[in-house]
């Protein structure tokens, strides 16, 4: 297929245009995303726009931070950004989360050297507070500002947020901010730079949108290939989160069984060629699995096996 250049707009107009992040943490995520969902595509290197082979879809690599007013504003029809990136660009009444993703998992904190004079947000109040989201950070310490009666006045200095663009947590030890906000997973690039939490402003996670306004005379089929886009990515996710679980267990004991796995409608339960004996398949959360499979052990449950699900729909 030839290259497709962001002017040939006739090869778009019957597309459901689905935004992708270019770049950063949710790249891999969004990509496993698609092939799970069967949505087949070939990239050309450096272009921004291709077509989906095997569905009227066109993927837009955008930055993710520019996700949130594309999909708002009507341009692209779907998007995956994270929640945090939606609240920042202030598309949150602009735009639906239809799913939340189960990956891009963090926190927006609020950080101050671990070893400083600095021990709570009232004390960062008023001082030099550096981050990628000045929005957000804007609007938490304005309302700390005001809370304190830091009006600006000789003396009652408001909080002075400065954008910067990445590497907001070299800000504090660079002499350039008494704090930073920023995004915390693990920790270790907080902890690396010798700063720590006061407070956490949000939690946050990818999600897939759709514009609450979409553009007029969109297609129906375009709106039931959304709802097609959207099922099959709710089942890798749900793939992703949900194990099979096997095993053998005493009839006399199914009740104590079925109030561990009681499944997300009801265990499967078969009988075995043994007397007494069932057979039970049942889905569980793969986070609990451990503990479960240890809950079944202690009520006699034998042969207890694990699948992992490629993908399902649920
Ligand atoms: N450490 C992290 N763990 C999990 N999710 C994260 C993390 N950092 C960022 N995210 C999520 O990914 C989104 C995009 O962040 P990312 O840092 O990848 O931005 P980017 O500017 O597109 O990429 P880059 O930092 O490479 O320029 C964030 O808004 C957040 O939702
Ligand atoms: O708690 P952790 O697991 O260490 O993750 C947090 C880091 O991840 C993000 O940055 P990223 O690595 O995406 O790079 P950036 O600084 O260029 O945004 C974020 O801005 C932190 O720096």
């Amino acid at each position: 297929m030839a290259p497709l250049g962001l002017t040939d707009a006739d090869a778009l107009s019957d597309r459901l245009l689905f935004a992708i992040p270019k770049k950063g943490r949710l790249y891999d995520k969004c990509l496993n995303l698609l092939a799970g969902a069967d949505i087949q595509f070939r990239r050309h290197a450096r272009l921004d726009v291709c077509l989906v082979l095997n569905h009227p879809i066109a993927l837009v690599f955008l930055p993710a931070s520019d996700i949130p007013s594309f999909v708002g504003k009507g341009n692209v029809d779907l998007g995956i950004t994270g929640h945090d990136v939606i609240l920042e660009a202030e598309m949150e009444e602009h735009v639906t989360e239809v799913l939340r993703l189960n990956f891009g998992k963090c926190a927006l904190q609020v950080q101050v050297p671990e070893h400083g004079p600095i021990k709570n947000v009232e004390e960062l109040a008023g001082k030099r507070v550096v981050t990628s989201f000045e929005v957000l950070a804007g609007k938490y310490f304005k309302e700390i500002d005001e809370r304190l009666g830091l009006t600006g006045e000789e003396g009652k200095e408001k909080t002075k947020i400065e954008y910067v663009g990445g590497s907001v947590e070299a800000a504090c030890s660079l002499g350039l901010a008494d704090g930073i906000v920023d995004l915390v997973e693990s920790g270790d690039t907080m902890r690396a730079a010798g700063l720590h939490a006061i407070a956490t402003l949000l939690d946050t996670e990818a999600v897939l949108i759709k514009s609450t306004r979409p553009k007029p005379n969109r297609p129906p089929a375009l709106e039931s290939l959304i709802s097609l886009v959207t099922s099959r990515i709710a089942g890798v996710i749900a793939a992703s989160k949900y194990v099979v679980c096997q095993y053998n267990v005493l009839r006399d004991n199914l009740p104590a069984a079925s109030s561990l796995t009681p499944g997300r409608r009801a265990p499967t339960i078969s009988p075995l060629e043994e007397a007494g004996w069932v057979a039970v398949s049942v889905m569980v959360e793969k986070k609990r699995i451990a503990d479960i499979m240890d809950g079944l052990v202690k009520i006699g449950a034998q042969d207890i096996f694990t699948f992992t699900l490629d993908n399902c729909r649920v």
